[in-house]
């Protein structure tokens, strides 16, 4: 990164710019203090600015150049680059809007500006807890941010990462959250040897005052308002499966838009074992992605896949082996974080868009079938089975 500051000091631009609109609120001071900055001030915060450790990003390199444009030359005085000097005419438009801001008020915003980046490149922690969103209830989800990712971590090891009910209640937040942070990408992980079991079997076992069909109901909605959150998700969703897969984490696979996975990974739909049918939209999306045949084998007769066959089948994006999963998927998130955030989300609205209506209603359509299955003798019968097995009845 040396000499990127100096190129900026030279009123350098090169590269593609995102949108100027989505740089931040960056508090643009237009007296007061401002007039306290001195040259020296701003002429250490240009030397200072050489020494980032990490590129600020495109956005905040363009604020850099109108704020020293500002400072350094007053008001913008040249002429308008024609439009198809796409790159100039960006530098012009951001150096413009800064209209009247006095040179003393352009550097004191340029050196708080550089304070602030110098202040989180020194950060030690890469990725830190997202202290601008409500944690999860519990610590059975981790929910942080870096390097440009928001990372869902269901932090349930010992029970493979079952999803208690409190846990699709933090996920559908993590989500609503995520949805409106600044990280271009988000990610579902699990911790431990699991990716998840899927639903937590004794989710069941606590019958609310209205009985069985009220618990059919509540659970019915909770399991809507949980898919939809995934079929409306506007940016990159991506799934690293560090482990196998169970039940509804393997169901929702279908509504990401890229799924990494350990050759340790399986996936595994035993619906009709435990007497359910298939949700997360894996009625539509598995025979869509797999073709029906093979969809019907995983979701008719629980046929667990390897890795391998998941990808070959389409429902994995690529395999990694273990060994080097977690470096390799890391890295190359870490590389597409950085692409312009505006038209990852674009292009994933044109994907989906054209899909979402259709997704909710299958999703109802699901929803409301489970709510009679889980009513019923089968039902009952392989989840007491289930958890007769490991005593927990
Ligand atoms: C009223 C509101 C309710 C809200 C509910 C919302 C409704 C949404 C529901 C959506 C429909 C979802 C469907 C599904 O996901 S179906 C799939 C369900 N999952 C399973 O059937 C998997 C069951 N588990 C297993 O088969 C095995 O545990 C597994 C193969 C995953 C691992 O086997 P292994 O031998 O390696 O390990 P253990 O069995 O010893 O497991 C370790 C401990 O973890 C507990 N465990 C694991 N998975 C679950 C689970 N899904 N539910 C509950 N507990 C689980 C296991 O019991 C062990 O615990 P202990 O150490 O205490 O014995």
């Amino acid at each position: 990164m040396a000499g990127f500051a100096g190129r900026l000091a030279r009123c350098w631009y090169s590269g593609f710019l995102r949108s100027p609109l989505q740089v931040p609120a960056l508090g643009l001071h237009v007296g007061g203090p401002a007039m306290q900055t001195s040259q020296k001030d701003f002429n250490n915060a240009v030397s200072q600015l050489k020494l980032l450790k990490e590129d600020p990003g495109n956005e905040v390199k363009l604020k850099l150049y109108a704020l020293y444009k500002q400072a350094t030359e007053g008001p913008c005085n040249v002429p308008k680059p024609g439009m198809l000097d796409f790159i100039n005419k960006t530098k012009w438009d951001a150096w413009n809007a800064l209209g009247s801001l006095s040179k003393e008020a352009a550097r004191q915003n340029y050196v708080d500006l550089v304070s602030k980046l110098s202040a989180s490149s020194e950060s030690p922690s890469p990725e830190a807890p997202a202290a601008d969103r409500k944690q999860p209830e519990s610590d059975s989800l981790v929910v942080t941010s870096g390097d440009g990712i928001t990372t869902i971590r269901l932090n349930r090891p010992t029970k493979k990462n079952a999803l208690t009910t409190q846990m699709y209640h933090d996920i559908i937040a993590a989500l609503q959250a995520a949805s409106k942070d600044e990280s271009p990408i988000t990610v579902l992980t699990g911790s431990g040897d699991y990716f998840c079991s899927g639903n937590d079997l004794t989710n069941f076992t606590s019958l609310p005052a209205g009985g069985p069909e009220e618990m059919a109901r509540s659970s019915a909605v909770l399991l809507r308002d949980f898919v939809n959150c995934f079929i409306d998700f506007p940016k990159p969703l991506v799934a690293v499966v560090n482990g196998p897969a169970v039940g509804i984490s393997v169901t929702i696979l279908g509504l990401f838009d890229v799924v990494y996975a350990t050759d340790r990974a399986t996936f595994h739909t035993p619906f009709s074992h435990l007497g359910q049918s298939p949700e997360g939209c894996s009625s539509y999306t598995f025979p869509k992605i797999m073709g029906s045949s093979k969809a019907a084998e995983m979701l008719l007769f629980g046929k667990k896949l390897t890795a391998q066959e998941a990808c070959a089948q389409g429902l994995v994006t690529e395999v990694f082996p273990d060994s080097t999963f977690q470096k390799e998927v890391w890295a190359r998130l870490k590389a597409y974080s950085k692409l312009p955030p505006n038209a990852m989300r674009i292009s994933k609205q044109i994907i989906r868009d054209r899909e979402k209506e259709k997704l909710h209603a299958v999703n109802a359509e699901e929803s409301n079938v489970l709510r009679e299955r889980w009513l019923s003798d089968e039902c009952m019968n392989a989840i007491a089975s289930f958890l007769s097995r490991k005593s927990k009845l």
